[in-house]
């Protein structure tokens, strides 16, 4: 040390600035590496949760569904919970539990602007909530399950060889397709291919833009824009270009899209018929009809409701992903298990004849959407959902002996505490879903059935639910009514074990958990 303080006092004083200054930014760069790495890890696991596969192992070693770990963002300790009546407890008790908002995952998603979902309880989350929840409605569900059907049968007229049969070679990218189309047909009211005009002075198409954004969505997340623009690599700055180039247009969509609804008159109308039924448009309905309520009852219109910033993060925030995840799964399931295909198709045909499923037929295709939950049981796609005590609490929990003695316990969790509610190994806990509970089975989602908690539960649980089911409803029957599907081997001996491994746990997590590359395929009926 003292020879590096001799040689730094042996330099010009220039030099030594130099030296200074060529330090600072060293440590300015060590630091963001740091940063990065630690959200890194963050974001893609808890590192106790990394019984991804069979989550419920760790349960069943500490025979308790209450197991301690120290949190990597709090100091005080926190606890780790998966049994559906603690799980329940926590959802629905928004009072006793708020959402830990200064953990990354939560600050991720507020990446192009807030979102609802990293909204605290209570008057913010009411506020998105407000004119948020309006997007939801009947009409809008009818017309996402018919750009589904839509986008699926662009991407088998285009995307594969047309003829008796086709394979999709990697479902998983396809999926993620399928849903990103109806995210740009639903979500920004945009017909397909683009032909969209470049927004003045920005000179990457909205189309563009959005694939490279998608394609780097854990980059976005990480990196804040100005690390992006100024770190000297290269590959960092189609990224960057991207994401300022995507805004660009968003922010341009949503003052066409404001001004288009005020001059044509649909803005001042609160009839359901008149609001559109792409989601930047009934966002937007929303937010002009929350303004003009206030202005009626003598508020302050400009603070009424969202800002444009937060509806452009609300608008980003309408999830393609978990969707299009749990879809790719259910098509391994189903090419793995082709008597749920039977039991599915002659459900379809017995509600719809030679008709193609709609909208209006999904409340008699009950099989089908079990199908996706089913799915979604097993293969949890959030996987943990993050919750802090805001003041002591008692939670309950469950103990068990090798009898399988069951003891129901409480524990004292402190205020400040950080819980992550585990999804994945709660859905599959055999205390609640029975012995056979690692078994695929959409038939248990037909009677009573524990507390789902894939969607989270209570007033803070996922507002997209019935968009998502109404998406991959659309898509299961769509699929089931008009081709078998096969699973492709990777080599002739391949046992059905072994395919089952590759297509259903060779899966990753990444913002959300998804499969891995699997190949299916289709044969028309
Ligand atoms: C299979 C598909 C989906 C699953 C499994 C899922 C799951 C979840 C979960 C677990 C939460 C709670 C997260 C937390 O508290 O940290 C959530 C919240 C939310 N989800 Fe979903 N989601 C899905 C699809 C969608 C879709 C398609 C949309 C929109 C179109 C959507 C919109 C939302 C919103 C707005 C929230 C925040 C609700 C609030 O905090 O009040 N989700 N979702």
């Amino acid at each position: 040390m003292s020879s590096l303080y001799g040689s730094f006092a042996t330099l010009q004083p220039h030099q030594q600035w130099s030296a200074v200054f060529a330090g600072l930014c060293l440590a300015i760069i060590l630091r963001l590496v740091i940063r990065y790495l630690i959200i890194l890890n963050h974001i893609k696991a808890l590192p106790n949760i990394a019984t991804l596969y069979q989550p419920w192992l760790k349960y069943q070693h500490a025979r308790s569904d209450l197991i301690a770990f120290p949190s990597l963002l709090s100091s005080t300790p926190a606890y780790e919970t998966s049994s559906p009546s603690t799980a329940q407890y926590i959802s629905l008790r928004p009072h006793l539990f708020h959402k830990p908002l200064h953990m990354q995952r939560y600050i991720g998603f507020d990446v192009f602007g807030k979102t609802l979902l990293s909204t605290q309880t209570g008057d913010e989350h009411k506020r998105h909530w407000s004119v948020v929840r309006r997007c939801f409605s009947d009409r809008q569900m009818a017309s996402v399950w018919e750009a589904m059907r839509w986008s699926l049968n662009t991407f088998i007229s285009e995307e594969v060889d047309q003829g008796e049969k086709v394979v999709v070679e990697d479902v998983r990218e396809a999926l993620i397709r399928v849903t990103l189309l109806v995210i740009g047909r639903k979500g920004f009211g945009k017909d397909f291919p683009w032909k969209m005009s470049e927004t003045e002075g920005n000179d990457i198409p909205f189309e563009e833009s959005l694939y490279v954004v998608e394609q780097s969505v854990l980059l976005q997340i990480i990196l804040p824009a100005w690390v992006m623009r100024l770190l000297p690599l290269h590959r960092l700055q189609p990224f960057w270009r991207a994401r300022k180039a995507f805004l660009a247009h968003l922010e341009h969509m949503y003052l066409d899209k404001r001004s288009e609804l005020q001059t044509s008159g649909a803005a001042s109308s609160t009839e359901e018929e008149k609001a559109p039924t792409d989601l930047l448009g009934a966002l937007v309905h929303s937010q002009l009809g929350v303004e003009q309520e206030a202005r009626l009852q003598g508020g302050n219109e400009k603070v009424a409701g969202l800002t444009k910033s937060e509806i452009i993060g609300n608008m980003c925030d309408a999830g393609h992903e978990t969707s299009g995840h749990t879809l790719g799964f259910a098509v391994a399931y189903l090419a793995l298990y082709p008597q749920w295909q039977e039991e599915v198709y002659r459900e379809i045909v017995s509600a719809c004849g030679d008709e193609q499923p709609t909208y209006k037929d999904m409340h008699k295709l009950p099989l089908t959407l079990a199908v996706c939950l089913e799915t979604l049981r097993l293969r949890d796609i959030v996987s943990t959902i993050m919750k802090e005590a805001i003041d002591d609490v008692f939670v309950p929990y469950t103990t068990w002996d090798a009898e399988g003695n069951i003891t129901t316990r409480t524990h004292l969790v402190k205020k400040g505490s950080l819980f992550v509610i585990d999804s994945s190994a709660t859905s599959i806990n055999p205390h609640a879903w029975g012995l056979d509970s690692m078994e695929f089975n959409p038939r248990r989602h037909l009677g009573n059935m524990p507390p789902f908690v894939s969607f989270s539960l209570g007033a803070r649980q996922c507002l997209g639910k019935r968009f998502a089911e109404v998406e991959m409803t659309s898509i299961v029957s769509g699929l089931c009514k008009n081709f078998k599907v096969y699973p492709v081997k990777s080599h002739e001996q391949e046992s059905w074990e072994e395919m089952r491994a590759r297509m259903i746990d060779s899966a990753t997590e990444q913002i959300s958990f998804q499969p891995g590359k699997f190949a299916v395929r289709l044969e028309i009926r």
